[in-house]
Order: structure tokens, then sequence, then C-alpha cells
């Protein structure tokens, strides 16, 4: 089947208003096509949307019908984007028009899932801190926490998804205990060692919490003031998923009064801005939303969105689509 790029008038459209948004909020690596198959039978169209770049957030916030109406209103029935997260598209919208949206929930699983196993040892070991004493030429303080013991910690996995399945697997090789809560329990061949627990549960059970739910009107500030102060004392929390799953303020007090020991974020309420009290506590581990890029990631990325393409022409419905039309 041959593809071919058409409706030059309302890419341009999408393009123009692209070009906008790239000027106020920085660079955007990647591109929009409407595609329409030139066999009849197909009449028709998808867009192609590759977003690489979450760092250069808040683009393409959001992405709904002011910036994708153009592109909808030209009879798209299709759109895949790069990425797993898709909270910030309109997806009732594109619904209502009969528009597929597909994401690409591999690329980044086993890749955010390495980087929160990572960050998961670094917070209990406190190495950012030792690291920046190291780097002010301070040697080893015996008077700060020592590091926790992965074999004697409990971690409960919020979000027992593609990514929370690969850490808990990651982190039972380093000996934890490993709790975990989501909306419904798995079957049991697919827990693999992992115990499944009311959340009140969870959080008086967890040495670690690490947060590999998606963002909704459900689990925006999951994690508020009153939700901490349930937890254990000296806990340790890890955010991979989305920053607004945590009330930044009220994590940044439980960072000050103690109650928090550590935080290993690579996701923030604001991005790209970073809470300035996350910044100045020395028990924060931070990453600019880095966790799923690697030098292989772009190339997975763009096969999975192909991929959609590919079934959304054969069979009319994306590998991947997140709404059912
Ligand atoms: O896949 C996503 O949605 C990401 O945010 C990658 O970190």
């Amino acid at each position: 089947m041959e593809l071919h790029t058409i409706e030059q008038a309302s890419h341009d459209v999408v393009a123009g208003r692209i070009a906008e948004a790239v000027k106020q909020n920085g660079p955007f690596v990647g591109g929009i096509q409407l595609i329409q198959t030139s066999n009849p039978e197909f009449t028709f169209s998808v867009a192609f949307i590759v977003f690489i770049n979450w760092w250069s957030r808040p683009f393409p916030w959001p992405m709904d019908e002011a910036l994708i109406g153009p592109l909808v209103e030209t009879g798209c029935e299709m759109l895949s984007s790069g990425g797993a997260g898709y909270d910030f598209v309109d997806i009732k919208y594109l619904t209502t028009k009969g528009v597929y949206y597909a994401n690409t929930p591999k690329m980044p699983a086993l890749r955010t899932a390495d980087s929160t196993a990572m960050m998961i040892l670094q917070a209990l070991r406190g190495s950012s801190e030792r690291e920046a004493d190291a780097r002010a030429g301070k040697w080893f303080d015996p008077s700060k926490p020592l590091a926790k013991d992965a074999r004697c910690s409990t971690l409960g996995i919020v979000g027992m998804g593609n990514i929370g399945k690969l850490v808990s697997g990651h982190m039972q090789h380093f000996g934890m205990k490993v709790v975990y809560h989501n909306r419904n329990r798995l079957p049991p061949n697919e827990e693999n060692g992992a115990e499944f627990v009311s959340f009140e549960e969870l959080l008086v059970r967890s040495d670690v919490i690490s947060l590999h739910c998606p963002l909704n009107e459900g689990t925006r500030h999951l994690f508020n003031k009153q939700v901490f102060n349930r937890m254990k004392d000296d806990m340790i929390i890890v955010n991979t998923s989305r920053g607004a799953v945590i009330d930044e303020d009220a994590l940044v007090e439980a960072l000050n009064s103690g109650k928090v020991l550590r935080a290993a974020l690579d996701v923030y309420e604001f991005e790209p801005k970073i809470h300035s009290g996350l910044i100045a506590s020395p028990r924060t581990t931070l990453l600019p939303h880095a966790a799923v890029a690697n030098e292989t990631f772009e190339k997975d990325q763009q096969m999975e969105i192909l991929l959609n393409l590919e079934t959304f022409i054969r069979t009319g419905e994306p590998v991947n689509a997140v709404n059912r039309i």
C-alpha cells in the first residue's frame, strides 16, 4: 500500500501552532504528518506525531482542541505519539470526534524501570548527599543517617502496570520485599512474588514507595499532607510517573520535618520547573525527566509509533489505542 502526505494546508495550520509553541516554550524535536492511503478503499487519514522530548515541557501541553482541532477536522482518524503517558491529551475530545489516540507503552517501560531501580538504590544509600559532601571536600560524615539495607526494606509499588512489574522484579533481586497496590489485583501468575495490599496497608508497611500510576483526576495529589502523615517515619518516596501525583508543597514540608527521609524524583508538578524546596533539600535526588532517555529510546519509540500506524491501516485499530471508538 502506498502512503503519501496530503492535506498540506491543514498540516501547515498545525505546524504553525507548533512553531508558535516552540517559540514560546523551547525546542521541540519531532514531526507531524498527515497521511492518507492512495487506495480508494482506505479513505482515512492519520496523524503521526513524535513527541520525543518530554524535557521541553510544558509543550505540547495541552494537546487539546485548540492545538489538534484543525488536524482532526480534516478527517484524521488516528493519532499516535511517543511516550506512555497521555495525561496531556484531551482524550474525551478525540473520542467524541471518533479519533483513536495510541501511545507507546513498551518503549519507556524497561528504561524507566532501570532508572527507578537506580534511584531507589540511590535514595536507600543517601548517595546524593554523600556525593555533595565529597564534592565539597568533606569526608564520610558518620553523624548522617547510614544507608538503609535493601534486604531489610519493603518496597511499596503504587500502580502495577508494565513499569511497576519490572521495578518489582529488579528490586527483589536486591533483596527487597515488595507489596503493591493497583486498581485491581493482578492474576496470581503475574504477581511474581509481590503481595497485593490496600493503599492504607501499603502506606504503613513500606520503607520505600515508588509511584507508577498514571496521572488522572483520581491520582492527582494522591500523595498529600494527610497521606504523608499516615506513612512510616523515615520513609523514602520515588517518583518516575507524573509529578502531580504528589503535592510538592506537602512533600517539601514532609522532607523538612523529617517525616520523609529522602525523595528521588524524575518528574515534577510544574515541569520544567523544580520546586525550590526540593532543590534546596540535601536529601533529594533529582533528575530532569530523563529516566527514559538513553541512546536507543528514539529508535524503539519510532518503531512503536509505526506499529500503531501499521496495525491501524491493517485492522482499523492501532495496537496501543488508549480509547475505544
Ligand atoms: O513515556 C512517558 O510518558 C514519559 O514521560 C517518559 O518518561
